[in-house]
């Protein structure tokens, strides 16, 4: 297999060029494939996972670290939890080097502002479509590296045009944000969402991955904590509908506005750097 590794030049919000090192690896897989709902892959021994939860947005936020390097990465962290978070990255010896939004989210504030002044050198990142500032901006297809481990970032919009979702192929994982939640998705009546776009996004990049691969997303509002592609690709209900029948099901969610929008989008166009709060 052909790995080209590059060095690009990514502009930061106040014009900062950072180095990063993106490996840029064709669409392949982990070669350990399987397809029925038992065959979990096994994390290797030098790979960290936790999942954590906000009650308050129902949101998950998910730590990774190479127990090698010590270095970890935090995906979708929570304002209010970001002392937690700090903690638990304190406690476990772990070095935080980066704090990932899967996208700008509209319900809660992001604690990514407040872990950059807690953890000292932790850099925040974000996709570029986003239109949010973050030290790094992903595009489709980079790789995000930590210790030996890589997370790849695949461009899924349609809940918002900057939607992006985190594989971690060796391990069989992937954090789906807000595009793809367990047997649903997220809305797009709002932040540039299209239910077209969405559904594209999902059948042609999440659907496609191995049927084995465990599916992590950035909410559950019933108590579910994971899936599987498998699962989803056969027991979604809006998702396994043809694309017309679903757009007439997002058209017709009548869900009610979420409570934080008015602030948290603002806060969130800053990478949370907005009211944080003052012991910070
Ligand atoms: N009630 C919550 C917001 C619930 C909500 O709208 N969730 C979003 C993801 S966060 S923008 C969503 O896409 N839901 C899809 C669904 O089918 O539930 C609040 O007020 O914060």
């Amino acid at each position: 297999m052909l790995i080209k590794i590059f060095r690009a030049s990514l502009a930061n919000a106040s014009g900062k060029h950072n180095n990063v090192l993106f490996v840029n690896i064709p669409r392949v897989h982990s070669v350990r494939r399987r397809s029925s709902m038992n065959s979990r892959i096994t994390f290797t021994e030098d790979f960290f996972f936790r999942q954590l939860f906000d009650h308050q947005s129902s949101t998950y936020t998910y730590m990774l670290a190479d127990l090698g390097s010590k270095e970890a990465v935090l995906i979708d962290p929570v304002l209010e939890q970001a002392k937690r978070d700090s903690h638990l990255i304190q406690e476990l010896g772990l070095h935080l080097k980066y704090a990932l939004n899967t996208h700008m989210h509209a319900d809660h504030i992001t604690g990514t502002g407040y872990l950059k002044k807690l953890i000292p050198g932790c850099e925040s990142i974000i996709s570029r479509a986003s239109g949010a500032q973050a030290d790094k901006y992903l595009e489709n297809g980079d790789v995000v590296k930590f210790g030996r481990h890589t997370i790849q970032a695949v461009a899924t919009p349609g809940h918002t045009n900057g939607c992006m979702t985190f594989i971690v192929n060796e391990q069989g994982i992937a954090f789906t944000g807000d595009t793809l939640l367990i047997r649903g998705c997220g809305r797009t009546d709002f932040q540039e969402g299209n239910p077209r776009t969405l559904y594209d996004s999902v059948h042609q990049n999440i659907f496609t991955l191995p049927e084995n691969f465990r599916l992590f997303p950035a909410h559950d509002y019933k108590g579910n904590m994971e899936s599987t592609v498998f699962e989803e690709k056969n027991y979604n209900p809006r998702l396994t509908k043809d694309i017309d029948t679903f757009v007439n099901i997002m058209e017709n969610l009548n869900l009610p506005y979420p409570k934080m929008i008015d602030k948290a989008v603002p806060a969130n166009k800053q990478c949370g750097l907005y009211d944080i709060p003052p012991d910070a």
